[in-house]
């Protein structure tokens, strides 16, 4: 694969550290601009290349974005692209207190880059989903809900970085898009 310079617009340095991590094994030059882009409400795949479109114009150059969701099986999906907003308003300590009355626990994370060559290009949608189940926190809690998300006996917090990068919905959408790097060169 040739050296690609990819510029991720986020405003989450978590997200950015994990990106960066996962790279930094392949021929990608990631550089960041820290940017909160407004985001649309719909599907994710929609919200997903709105946000690069946006990023794309705001830098005035080729851009890759990510949004994440959590989706609750007994949710019907929900909240899904959203669950930014109520762990803000719960925090990690109550977050699984949302499923309470339900016995599903299951949920999926999901990621979706979406990589935009610029103003006036379609992007490009890279998604990874990871199964999991919502459980009361355990683990450092210093990244969104990472503490209350279970997969296979240990919660994303529980395991060190590499093991989550591993088999995260994060690390599942990268594989894919650097794949997408290597039959582009
Ligand atoms: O425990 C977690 N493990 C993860 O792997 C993960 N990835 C994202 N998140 C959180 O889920 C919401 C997504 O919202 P989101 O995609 O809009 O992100 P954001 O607004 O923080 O950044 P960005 O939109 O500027 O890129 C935000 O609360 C993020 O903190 C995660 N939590
Ligand atoms: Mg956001």
């Amino acid at each position: 694969m040739a050296p690609k310079d990819l510029n991720f617009i986020t405003g989450n340095k978590n997200k950015l550290a994990e990106v960066q991590a996962i790279l930094s094994p392949t021929a990608v030059n990631l550089r960041s601009q820290a940017i909160d882009l407004p985001e649309l409400q719909g599907t994710i795949e929609e919200i997903s290349t709105d946000k690069a479109r946006k990023a794309a114009e705001r830098v005035q150059g080729p851009v890759l974005v990510e949004d994440t969701c959590l989706c609750f099986n007994a949710f019907n999906e929900l909240p899904g692209p959203y669950v930014k907003w109520f762990l803000q308003a719960l925090g990690v300590r109550q977050f699984h207190k949302l499923l309470a009355g339900f016995e599903d626990k299951s949920a999926q994370a999901v990621c979706t880059f979406a990589y935009c060559e610029g103003p006036g290009h379609e992007p490009i949608v890279f998604q990874g989903r990871t199964d999991g189940k919502i459980v009361p926190a355990r683990g450092p809690t210093d990244f969104g809900w990472d503490a209350c998300f279970e997969y296979e006996g240990q919660t994303y917090a529980e395991m060190p970085k590499e093991e989550k990068n591993k088999i995260s919905h994060r690390g599942r959408a990268l594989a894919k898009l650097v794949e997408w790097l290597k039959q582009e060169v």
